[in-house]
């Protein structure tokens, strides 16, 4: 596509990061959009619950809602942030960093009771990333970076136990997503230091979009 400067430039990326509760999603997608745009990529990072209002009331409220209402409304804010802030900037050639998508909602709805197949089907007519990367870390890593950092959901596991069987529901996840042709990739993330995780997932990221142009 042509700019008014006359410059070339294509669709952008859409790469998720997904994974356990204190994999590092958080830390990783700040300085992963870091990085990409230190290399001249326009990259926006957002997460989802997006912050919108609908995005807010599902962040805040895990006490409050579960089981079907809660995935109901962790779709609604989802399908409105891709219609009305992923789609246009990926359209426009900014590669969209998004902390959590569609695997996240197939661990933690499953693990509020709700059957896998429903959360599938809620989500069968939502924007499809390009990249779906998938963090993955030891549980007892994970559990005790996030007794140091705290809970801030009843989806953030309280001990080992917690933590063992999400990370038993990503891999199944996984499996289950790759059997889709959903564009899911797993990253162990070892003992690796979140800005080295960060540059090992924008050196892949890159090589895809080299690929692509
Ligand atoms: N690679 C890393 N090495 C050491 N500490 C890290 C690393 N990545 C993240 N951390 C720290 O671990 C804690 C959890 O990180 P973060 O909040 O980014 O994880 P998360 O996967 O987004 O968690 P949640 O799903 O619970 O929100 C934070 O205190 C963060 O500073
Ligand atoms: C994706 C997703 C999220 N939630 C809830 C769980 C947490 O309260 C927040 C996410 O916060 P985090 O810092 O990224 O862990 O949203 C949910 O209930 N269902 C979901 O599918």
């Amino acid at each position: 596509m042509a700019s008014e400067s006359g410059a070339t430039h294509g669709r952008g990326l859409f790469v998720t990061l997904d994974g356990p509760s204190g994999v590092g999603k958080t830390t990783v997608s700040t300085l992963l959009g870091e990085q990409l745009a230190s290399q001249g990529v326009p990259t926006l990072v957002t997460a989802t619950p997006s912050p919108s209002s609908i995005g807010e009331l599902a962040r805040h409220g895990t006490h409050e809602f579960h089981g079907p209402s809660l995935t109901c409304l962790v779709a609604a804010d989802r399908y409105h942030q891709a219609n009305i802030m992923i789609s246009p900037a990926v359209e426009q050639g900014t590669t969209v960093v998004c902390d959590r998508f569609v695997p996240s909602s197939l661990v933690l709805d499953p693990l509020d009771g709700i059957e896998r197949g429903f959360v599938w089907d809620i989500y069968r007519k939502i924007l499809v990333p390009d990249i779906a990367i998938v963090l993955m870390g030891d549980a007892s890593l994970c559990a005790t970076r996030v007794a140091n950092r705290g809970r801030f959901s009843r989806f953030h596991g309280s001990d080992y136990e917690d933590h063992r069987r999400e990370r038993e529901y990503f891999t199944e996840a996984l499996a289950f997503l790759r059997g889709a042709g959903y564009p899911a990739h797993e990253y162990d993330i070892g003992r690796a230091t979140a800005r080295e995780v960060a540059a090992g997932l924008a050196h892949f990221i890159l090589a895809i979009k080299d690929g692509r142009s």
